[in-house]
């Protein structure tokens, strides 16, 4: 399926995502949602967390401001998810930076994410390599993190998606790059955690997750580049942002997106 199919199919399912995030990106994720096609509610109490992600079609978990009732909640809606059958996505924000967040992305990762989205500084650590990322913000080229995310994809079964100035994405065996975005993105807190969520929205239509996950890595590309024309810096990006996500067509996404096949095992 063609990323406007499934942005199409995203705006006339409206999939309600579970968001486990941190207090940074809780209002901004909710917007791009909202803005993109999607319902978010943002519910990671370990109480609800399991049974909530029962009625959602995905989960998304981010440890961004981690802490002791949060990682409780990651593992109950992490549970709840798999029982019922439905996808969920790993955000490891500076997960080189501790020991607590190396422990706990370490045990999320084995938990089998179906995507994990991460900047290459993270998804460098989460390989076991060395990362130059400072605190949240990466530090290294995408390039550079592309074997250790084909070897994490191998490892967890499923999808990996490290994003910057051209995304990569690989299942194992499929591999694409994606252009576009702004130089204003990184400049904007918690657009990453954000595109964690929406990642998460795709792939709760059910459909293959490699192309979920390029599909939503391709509408915050094509909406990221759109919305770069008439701003004059990071501020002036941010709203023209969500009205971007919100206006791009599905025909408007497949011909802008800016796609490079590495290897397709299909
Ligand atoms: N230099 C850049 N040029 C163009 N687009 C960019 C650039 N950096 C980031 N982007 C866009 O922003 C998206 C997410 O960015 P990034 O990889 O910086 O997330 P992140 O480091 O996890 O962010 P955060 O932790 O602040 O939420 C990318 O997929 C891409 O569309
Ligand atoms: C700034 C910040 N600090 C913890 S999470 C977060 C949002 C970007 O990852
Ligand atoms: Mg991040």
């Amino acid at each position: 399926m063609t990323s406007g199919a499934l942005l199409k199919e995203l705006r006339q399912t409206n999939p309600l995502v579970q968001c486990i995030t941190n207090y940074v990106a809780m209002n901004i994720a909710a917007n791009v949602l909202l803005a993109a096609g999607a319902s978010p509610a943002m519910v990671s109490d370990a109480e609800e967390a399991g049974e909530f992600a029962g009625l959602a079609h995905a989960l998304t978990v981010n440890i961004g401001t981690l802490s002791g009732p949060f990682v409780e909640g990651m593992r109950a809606a992490i549970a709840g998810a798999q029982a019922a059958g439905k996808p969920w996505v790993l955000d490891p924000v500076a997960c080189q930076a501790t020991g607590l967040r190396r422990r706990v992305s370490a045990e999320l990762l084995a938990r089998q994410p179906t995507v994990v989205r991460g900047n290459a500084s993270e998804i460098l650590s989460l390989a076991g390599e060395t990362s130059r990322g400072q605190g949240v913000d990466g530090r290294d080229g995408v390039e550079v993190a592309e074997a250790a995310a084909r070897a994490l994809a191998r490892q967890t079964g499923g999808v990996v998606a490290v994003t910057g100035a051209v995304d990569f994405v690989t299942d194992g065996s499929r591999a694409v790059r994606i252009g576009g975005g702004s130089p204003w993105m990184p400049l904007n807190t918690a657009l990453g955690c954000s595109l964690t969520c929406l990642c998460g929205a795709y792939v709760g239509l059910g459909g293959d997750p490699f192309e979920a996950t390029v599909a939503a890595l391709s509408h915050y590309a094509v909406a990221g580049s759109h919305a770069h024309e008439g701003a004059t810096g990071p501020g002036s990006f941010a709203p023209r942002f969500l009205d971007a996500l919100h206006n791009l067509a599905p025909e408007a996404l497949d011909a802008g997106a800016e796609l490079r096949v590495l290897e397709d095992a299909a």
